[in-house]
């Protein structure tokens, strides 16, 4: 009879820094330029070079530290991991073992309104290796060096998480927190934020963890999902055989919904780490980290309760405004501007995430100018134009960001709120709709809707329906 299992997950998180240059070298660690054009003797791993530590880093690993309720080692250094492979030139990565800037951190999730803490083992700076490019064709691999050398922060949990939602809850905890930081984007697609899923099994009521594997290859929240229920029935499997796990490194292929044993697991010692001869220590004043911790900004928590108090939006709102620090910015950078805070939340909520999923983009990459939806609320509000040509417009600010109020201009989009010509047209659709005009006088109230709808379409949209309607009703009362 099968016994009844628990999951065990910790998680290696790797995070790509926003800093405009490497870690030990000036290069750009812009993304996507030709290979190797970013590329300097440091960080291609040139006998005699010599790495210079880029102090950004250290402020973002201690900014995320902080905000992660670490302690920072104050006195940290910088060890090398020694391996062989083709994307690593020299042989070695400079990464921390010994010790790392960052220890003894806790993020708190929220799981269907279950609340947990997930404590953070360490996080330690390193240096990102290069690119292999395997050419189908002619059987070479290439290597890209551009990615080497550009900065990345490891955060190491405890095994703390036992389920799949645990660990995307977790993840996401993370990803805002760093970009409220604006320490990095942190998207798993583009490999920004990676994530490496460390899972073991055993029996419920159990002491003892089981033998862990690690997965990787892991870039999207859905594919972390589905690998930690593959690999934990693969392992239940397993044990259930009669069978052990083996501890080893397994790549998740998310098209065949399967994992492959890619390497087994190396211990700390195999890599004969030791301290970076190159690098001095990192010595961390309290003024310094002082510093630090006065510019943390306004995380999500904080923000959500704000948002409830000055603005008193719904929770749904303030959970989707919040829940991207870039709609937040756009949010209060609208509102700055002067428009009502539930306006401009019903236009982020309701066009802007209609066109974000239409077009399958990352709410992140929303591009127009706050000003521009500011101009729209209060052309609305202005009865310059109407909500239905103001939803077309946005449509135009949402895509390329066009000036409003000079498209309107343009398109002559401008509302009809003159009376007197107004007047002229209603009378006119009331001559010809005799019917409608019976009915009304009949009782049935409704009918000077579809005289509305004939206005509305003779004028293009542009009528202001509150107007029509009073002048409509004015008309038909003294017929
Ligand atoms: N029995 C276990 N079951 C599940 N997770 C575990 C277990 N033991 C350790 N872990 C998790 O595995 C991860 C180990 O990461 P860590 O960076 O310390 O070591 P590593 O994977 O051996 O090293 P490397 O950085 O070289 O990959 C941690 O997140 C830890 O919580
Ligand atoms: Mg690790
Ligand atoms: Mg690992």
């Amino acid at each position: 009879m099968s016994k009844n299992y628990e999951t065990v997950i910790g998680l290696e998180v790797h995070v790509e820094l926003a800093t405009k240059t490497k870690i030990f070298c000036g290069c750009s660690t812009a993304f996507g330029g030709a290979p190797n054009t970013h590329t300097c003797p440091v960080c291609t791993g040139m006998p005699g070079s010599l790495p210079v530590l880029n102090k950004q880093v250290v402020e973002y690993a201690m900014a995320v530290g902080l905000a992660t309720n670490c302690d920072i080692t104050q006195n940290c250094k910088f060890d090398r991991k020694n391996y062989f492979y083709p994307d690593n030139p020299q042989n070695y990565q400079i990464s921390q073992l010994y010790l790392p800037i960052c220890r003894n951190g806790k993020v708190e999730i929220d799981v269907d309104g279950e609340k947990k803490d997930i404590r953070i083992h360490e996080i330690h700076m390193e240096e990102d290796a290069g690119k292999l490019v395997h050419d189908p064709w002619t059987g070479d691999s290439l290597v890209d060096f551009n990615r080497s050398g550009v900065p990345l922060i490891e955060i190491v949990s405890e095994p703390d998480m036992r389920s799949a939602d645990e660990v995307i809850a977790y993840l996401e905890k993370l990803r805002l927190i760093i970009q409220y930081l604006g320490a990095s984007d942190c998207k798993l697609q583009e490999g920004s934020m990676r994530a490496d899923v460390n899972l073991s099994v055993r029996e419920v009521g159990a002491e003892e963890f089981g033998t862990r594997t690690e997965m990787k290859n892991l870039n999207s929240f859905k594919a972390i999902k589905r690998a930690i229920e593959g690999e934990m029935e693969r392992q239940i499997d397993l044990i259930e055989a009669g069978e052990k796990v083996v501890q080893e490194t397994r790549r998740w292929d998310d098209t065949k919904g399967a994992s492959y044993a890619m390497r087994s697991k190396e211990d700390a010692q195999d890599y004969r780490y030791f301290p970076d001869p190159d690098l001095v220590p990192i010595e961390i004043s309290d003024e310094w980290m002082d510093k630090v911790r006065d510019a943390q900004p306004e995380f999500r928590d904080e923000k959500k309760v704000r948002y409830k108090e000055e603005y008193d939006l719904p929770d749904y709102d303030i959970d989707i405004i919040t829940g991207s620090k870039h709609l937040a910015d756009i949010f209060e950078a609208t509102i700055a501007l002067g428009s009502e805070p539930k306006e401009v939340s019903n236009w982020l909520m309701g066009e802007t995430i209609r066109l974000v999923n239409e077009s399958e983009m990352d709410i992140d990459d929303v591009s127009f100018k706050p000003e521009h939806l500011a101009k729209l609320i209060e052309m609305i509000k202005n009865n310059e134009i109407n909500r239905s040509v103001g939803k077309e417009v946005f449509e135009k600010v949402f895509k390329e960001d066009i000036d409003p109020a000079a498209y309107v201009e343009e398109h002559g989009l401008k509302s009809m709120n003159d009376e007197g010509a107004l007047k002229a047209t209603i009378e006119e659709i009331v001559a010809n709709n005799p019917k409608s005009v019976e009915d009304y006088k009949a009782g049935k109230k409704k009918a000077i809707g579809f005289l509305v709808g004939q206005t509305m379409k003779a004028t293009q949209g542009k009528a202001n329906p509150g107007i029509v309607n009073k002048i409509l009703t004015e008309i038909l009362d003294n017929m």
